[in-house]
């Protein structure tokens, strides 16, 4: 099942659950708008290359939209539609005061030099930035994009508007970014993890973890569930995957992949067939990389007990429904990795206030927030007798209809 077709069956799962009027229901469905841009650069060989951009704005009920900018070759419009829907209910399910977005461009950042990235960014900035804005929508970091990419669009946007250092988050920290943010959607799988385990009377000491994608939020969970006590037996990336019984030695992984641009060759390991990292034996299972990659074809095979979507839709619901009858409990996208959006919060709220946090303030603020959107998640769950990808989406969906009803919305 595509990513959308995916994403608005949950959400029309969660509306019938809450009685939502169904003139609501398919006014919340549509997006806000969608943009299509045509991005052309000089390549650094003189030559010129077409890539197409998207930003789509999927709703603003509950404040600007918000979601991170994707550089990846299998960006499409349905991809980022789905992303954006995703954000709108993960903002909400935080309960921090924005709608959702997202963006992204149809190429391979690893086939691209700096020069050309940092070309291609502001061109892409040029073509929306009447578009986007600090109380309009604010992108942020996502799959192949990081604090430099959001350094180039707050230089370039702020050649049109003055300078404004809240149109982005997830920015580098000596032009305004938080303390904590590039840690942040690691640090909030890690306590929604805790929040889980500790739940079913365990803890993530003593527990086995399997990680799909060794990216910012992959490499931070591992980072911090190691630190915990987790004992990590199999992590992937692009470039292949690699499983240790005994467990990884993280901080040697994280030097070797700093060094060999990936986990291939990592010798504290043996290598293994990609494909099958997420069948390994564990008792978490973390995809943290590409959306689907849980789907009918894998999902009677996989052998974990939990798992923690790290990344942005990676059960499809086909999936969904073959795991629960297995028993295997799934903490949903929109919650389990909303710590990045969250700190993204934080970082927006410092750059208006113009104050900075430390990083204790912002990492005690971020557990706070995902301690309660536990609980939230879990209530609605008690209230409408469904698991917690339901749980999440209702309270999610319920928070953005409520505001929209409020702002004067008529069937
Ligand atoms: N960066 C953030 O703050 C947030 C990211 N996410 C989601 O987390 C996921 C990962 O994002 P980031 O870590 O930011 O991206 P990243 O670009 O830093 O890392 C992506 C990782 O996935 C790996 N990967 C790519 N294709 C793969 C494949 N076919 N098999 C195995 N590994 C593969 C890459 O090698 C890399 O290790 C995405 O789904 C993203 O939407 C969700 C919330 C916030
Ligand atoms: O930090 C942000 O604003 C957005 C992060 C994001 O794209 C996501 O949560 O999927």
């Amino acid at each position: 099942m595509n990513a959308l077709a995916a994403t608005n069956r949950n959400f029309k799962l969660a509306s019938r659950l809450l009685g939502l009027d169904s003139k609501l229901e398919k006014s919340l469905l549509i997006p806000f708008r969608e943009i299509k841009v045509e991005c052309t650069i000089p390549k650094d060989d003189g030559t010129l290359q077409s890539y197409i951009g998207f930003r789509v704005q999927h709703d603003n009920a509950r404040g600007p939209m918000k979601g991170g900018i994707r550089y990846h070759p299998e960006v499409d419009p349905d991809e980022v539609n789905a992303l954006a829907q995703l954000m709108t209910w993960k903002t909400a399910v935080a309960n921090i005061p924005y709608g959702g977005a997202k963006g992204g461009i149809g190429c391979n950042p690893s086939e691209l030099s700096i020069s050309e990235l940092e070309r291609l960014t502001r061109v892409f900035t040029q073509k929306i930035h009447d578009l986007i804005g600090t109380h309009m929508d604010v992108p942020a970091p996502d799959m192949g994009t990081g604090p430099q990419t959001m350094a180039w669009i707050l230089d370039e946007y702020s050649k049109f508007h003055g300078y404004s250092p809240a149109v982005v988050t997830g920015k580098p920290i000596d032009l305004g970014g938080s303390l904590g943010r590039d840690a942040a959607t690691g640090r909030g799988v890690l306590f929604a993890t805790e929040a889980l385990l500790n739940e079913n009377g365990k803890s993530i000491s003593g527990q086995r973890f399997v990680i799909q994608g060794f990216g910012n939020v992959g490499s931070w969970a591992a980072q911090l569930i190691d630190e915990k006590g987790g004992k990590i037996v199999a992590v992937s990336d692009i470039t292949g995957a690699i499983k240790n019984k005994k467990g990884i030695d993280i901080p040697s992984l994280l030097k070797y992949t700093k060094e060999n641009k990936g986990v291939k060759g990592f010798h504290g390991a043996d290598s293994i067939d990609s494909n099958s990292i997420l069948l390994e034996d564990c008792d978490v299972l973390i995809p943290a990389a590409l959306g689907g990659v849980i789907n009918r074809e894998n999902a009677n095979e996989i052998k974990a007990k939990f798992i923690v979507e790290a990344a942005n839709h990676p059960t499809d619901p086909d999936a969904d429904e073959i795991l629960k009858k297995k028993g295997v409990v799934i903490l949903p996208d929109i919650y389990a990795n909303s710590g990045g959006v969250t700190v993204s919060y934080f970082e927006w709220v410092q750059n208006i206030q113009g104050f900075m946090w430390d990083e204790e303030k912002v990492n005690n603020e971020l557990k706070n927030y995902m301690t309660k959107g536990f609980k939230d998640v879990k209530d609605m769950c008690k209230t409408h007798e469904c698991d917690l990808r339901m749980g999440a989406f209702s309270l999610g969906v319920n928070r953005v209809a409520r505001a929209t009803v409020l702002r004067g919305w008529e069937a």
